[in-house]
C-alpha cells in the first residue's frame, strides 16, 4: 500500500539562536546571542576581556600587557594558584613564582557546555572549561613544586553575567597546600567616584600599611589613595562597587572566604613596565576573590571547588 506524505505530529520546536564559540590563535572566545561575549587566552586560561550585551567591556587589560607567553598578562582575570603573593620562603612553594605557576601556564580547552544542551528554552549561558595538570608544567617548575594535581577552570558566560570556578584535585600520594585567586581587573569610569560595600566588619591585611591588621569600619569604602588589602570575610557576603553612588557590579562568591581590593594608584603604576595607558590606575580596580589568607590543605585524592560570580549592574 503506498503511503502518503503526512505532516508529521511532533511539532518541531524553531531553533533557536545558539551561543557560538571558537578557539583561534589559542583565544577561546564565546559570544551569546544576547550579545554577551568574553575572551580567554589558553596562555594562563586569562579571561582578558568580557564585554556585555551594551558592547561596555567590564574587565581591564592593559594595552602593554604582554600577550606572548612572556610574562602574565596584565589585566583581565588571571588565576592565582599554588600560592599568592611573594611564595613563603620557608613553605613548599617557596621556589615557585610570585602567584604561583597557573597565571604562565599554557591550559588545554576542554571544551564547551552550553545550557542549551541541557534545557531547550535556555540558549543564554555557555560554559568553557579548561584544564591544567602536572604533567603540563615545565620540568623547571615540576621540580619546584612536585606535586600531582589536576585543575579544572570553568568560565561561564551568562547575560550580565561571568562566574569563574576552580575544581583542584590532588591525584598523587602526598598531601599538598595551595592558595588561589581569580586577580580580576576590573574596568571603572573614575576611580575617586568608586567605593566598595559589602567588606564591613570584616579584617583586612592593609600590605600598604606594612601589613598591619585591621577591621573594616565603613559600609562604604571610598578608594583614595594606594590601596592593597586582603579582607577575610568567613560569612561570605556579596561585594558590590558602587560608581557615582550606583551598584555598577557584584561579586557573589563559594568557598572564597577573602578578596583582595587592589589599585596601585599614580606611583606605583607608574613603576609598572606593562601596565599602560599610565593614567589608567584612575580606571581600573581590582576585586580578587580566593582563598588566601591561610593554605587549604588537599589529602590524597582529595579535590575543592572554589567559585565567584560577577555581575555587571550599570
Ligand atoms: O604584579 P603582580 O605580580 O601581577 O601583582 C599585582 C598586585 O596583585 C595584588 O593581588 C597584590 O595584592 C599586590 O600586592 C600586587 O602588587
Amino acid at each position: 500500500m503506498e503511503r502518503k506524505n503526512r505532516p508529521s505530529s511532533i511539532a518541531m520546536s524553531p531553533s533557536l539562536p545558539q551561543p557560538t564559540v571558537s578557539l583561534e590563535d589559542n583565544i577561546v572566545t564565546a559570544r551569546l546571542p544576547s550579545g554577551d561575549s568574553c575572551q580567554v587566552y589558553l596562555y594562563g586560561a586569562t579571561v582578558t576581556s568580557w564585554k556585555t550585551s551594551d558592547n561596555t567591556e567590564r574587565l581591564f587589560l592593559s594595552s602593554a600587557a604582554a600577550l606572548d607567553g612572556s610574562k602574565p598578562i596584565r589585566g583581565g582575570i588571571p588565576l592565582v594558584f599554588p600560592v599568592f603573593g611573594p611564595p613563603p620562603k620557608d613553605h613548599a612553594t617557596g621556589q615557585l613564582p610570585q602567584h604561583g605557576f597557573a597565571r604562565n601556564s599554557v591550559w588545554e580547552f576542554l571544551g564547551k557546555n552550553s545550557s542549551e544542551s541541557m534545557n531547550a528554552k535556555a540558549d543564554d549561558t555557555v560554559k568553557l572549561d579548561f584544564g591544567l595538570s602536572s604533567a603540563m608544567l615545565s620540568e623547571d617548575m615540576r621540580k619546584k613544586w612536585p606535586y600531582e594535581f589536576g585543575l579544572v577552570y570553568s568560565v561561564t558566560l551568562g547575560k550580565g553575567k561571568l562566574e569563574v570556578q576552580l575544581h583542584v584535585q590532588n591525584k598523587g600520594d602526598k598531601a599538598f597546600d595551595f592558595q588561589c585567586l581569580f586577580h580580576s581587573y576590573f574596568t571603572v569610569k573614575d576611580i575617586s567616584k568608586t567605593t566598595v560595600s559589602g567588606l564591613e566588619g570584616a579584617s583586612y591585611v592593609d600590605k600598604v600599611r606594612k601589613v598591619q591588621t585591621f577591621t573594616e569600619e565603613s559600609s562604604d569604602i571610598p578608594i583614595t589613595s594606594e590601596t592593597d588589602r586582603v579582607y577575610s570575610t568567613p560569612s561570605i557576603p556579596p561585594i558590590t562597587v558602587k560608581e557615582g553612588g550606583k551598584d555598577s557590579l557584584t561579586c557573589t562568591r563559594d568557598a572564597l572566604p577573602d578578596c583582595t581590593v587592589w589599585n596601585g594608584w599614580e606611583d606605583k603604576i607608574a613603576s609598572m613596565g606593562d601596565f599602560e595607558p599610565k593614567d589608567a590606575w584612575k580606571r581600573y580596580l581590582c576585586i580578587e576573590p580566593g582563598a588566601v589568607s591561610s593554605w587549604t590543605k588537599l589529602e590524597a585524592g582529595d579535590a575543592w571547588e572554589g567559585s565567584a560570580a560577577f555581575e555587571a549592574k550599570l
